[in-house]
This record gives structure tokens, sequence and C-alpha cells, in this order.
């Protein structure tokens, strides 16, 4: 891997934004480059919807990854990772009780019990069928004592543990895990993010209700392609993979 790279910006509608445009503006970046900023104005999330992010509380940030192996029907591996890194990074500071709750909710929310503690937004761009980098967004929400009433299953890292800590050094921890995470990503192996990410499924045990175009209807996770398909099994036996806006999650 070459040179990895931090800049630090104080305000910026949206660091993906901002990364993609330097990106498509020809900068030279390395393989690795993280941009992160104290405030951002016009933060984006998953299904076009906005991203909020209150300074000194939330840690918004986004990283170019740029990975010579990897295929577009493998593009979800940097999902897989990303996920992975981010609960890495929240679980160095909980206690053995707190990990328990950590779960990653298809396709990459980060969740503590049944509420949200970080969201990632990752953009590919292909060049044939190769992917030729992902800029991947993430938002942790680190020191919120609150959150606002449209956002009654949001979670904060402070709220679980009772302590306050610098964004900036929840980064850092993040770097490290990511940097022990990227020399077999980088090599194409793929398994290992693939097998954690399982392994921490949200709703992985046992059948639960979702909807889809036809209404709603009861399904076990049996597995998520390489492509990023959420594959679903009825009580029935029948199966189909359901790509990100097909299907959603109901409450119980
Ligand atoms: O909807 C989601 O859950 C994904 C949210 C992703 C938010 C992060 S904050 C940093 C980066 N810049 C953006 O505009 N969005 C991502």
């Amino acid at each position: 891997m070459d040179t990895s790279l931090l800049e630090f910006i104080d305000q910026v509608d949206s660091t993906n934004t901002y990364l993609t445009g330097q990106i498509a503006s020809g900068r030279d970046l390395p393989q690795l480059h993280t941009v992160v900023c104290r405030q951002q104005t016009a933060g984006r999330g998953m299904r076009g919807n906005t991203w909020t992010s209150r300074p000194g509380d939330s840690l918004t940030f986004s990283i170019l990854l740029r990975s010579d192996m990897l295929q577009g029907k493998q593009q979800f591996a940097v999902s897989e990772l990303a996920a992975w890194a981010v609960m890495r990074t929240f679980a160095s500071y909980m206690t053995d009780d707190q990990k328990q709750q950590l779960r990653v909710k298809w396709p990459n929310d980060i969740f503590y019990g049944d509420r949200k503690l970080a969201g990632i937004l990752i953009e590919h761009s292909l060049t044939g069928a190769r992917v030729d980098y992902s800029v991947i967004g993430i938002g942790m929400n680190i020191n919120d004592e609150a959150f606002p009433p449209e956002l009654p299953s949001a979670i904060s890292l402070r709220m679980i543990t009772g302590r306050s800590l610098e964004p900036m050094e929840v980064l850092i921890r993040l770097h490290s895990e990511l940097s022990q995470l990227l020399p077999d990503f980088l090599l194409g192996r793929y398994q290992d993010v693939h097998r954690h990410y399982m392994k921490y499924l949200y709703r992985r045990d046992g059948f639960f209700p979702f909807t889809d175009i036809q209404g709603q209807f009861r399904a076990q996770i049996k597995d998520v392609t390489p492509e990023g398909r959420l594959v679903l099994q009825r009580e029935d036996g029948w199966e189909r993979a359901y790509a990100f806006k097909e299907v959603r999650f109901d409450a119980e």
C-alpha cells in the first residue's frame, strides 16, 4: 500500500461529495486518503436521505480506497470491511457485555441493540468490470447526549459508555483497526470480512418481518451475496436475493 493521508477540513457540504469532486478534478491522491471535517452542512445518507451531525458530537469522514483486485461483482466486500472496522473501533471502548449488543444491519448500518450508532454511505466508481475506487463515508455518533425526536432510534457511544471522547481520537483508532484488516483485503482475500459481517449481522438468527413490493412476509436471512444482495428465505422455503431498495426490515 502506498502512503495514507489524513486531510482535515473545518466545514464542508459533504465529505463524500468533496472527495469525489477532488478525484473528478484530477487531484492525485494516494491509495488510501481520509477527509474528515468538524462540520458537515449537507451530509448525505442512504436512500437519498440527509445526514445531520453536530460538531464535537459526531465524527464525519470519508475514506478513499483504491483496491487493484476488486471486481464490481465483489463490491460489497468494501461495505463489509468498513462495517467491521467501525464495529471494532466502537468495541474497543466497550465492556464485554456492551460489545454483545453491536450489530451490522444490512447493508451497513451499525446498531447497538435496536438503535443506530453509525451510518455508512459507500460510492464506487467502476472502470469496466473492476472497481476503480470506493469512497467510504462514515458518520459515527460519539458524544451526543440525546437526539431530536425525529431520530428516536439513534444512540451515541457516550450514551452507552457514559464517557465523552475526542472524535479525532476515535478516527485514529479506526485507522489503526483498518490498517490491520487492509493487507488481506488488498490481496483480494475477502473471506474474513464476510465471515465477521455475517456473524454480527442484525437479525441473523430466526424469522423476522420484512416488506417487499408485494407486502409483508416473514423470512430468515440466509446470506448476503458478494454484490450485496440480501438473501431471504420464507417460512415455506421460498428464497429470493434482494437489492437494497427492494426490501425493508419491519418492526416486530
Ligand atoms: O444513511 C446512512 O446511514 C449513511 C450515512 C452516512 C453519513 C456519512 S457522514 C460522512 C460522509 N459524508 C456524507 O455526506 N455522508 C457520509
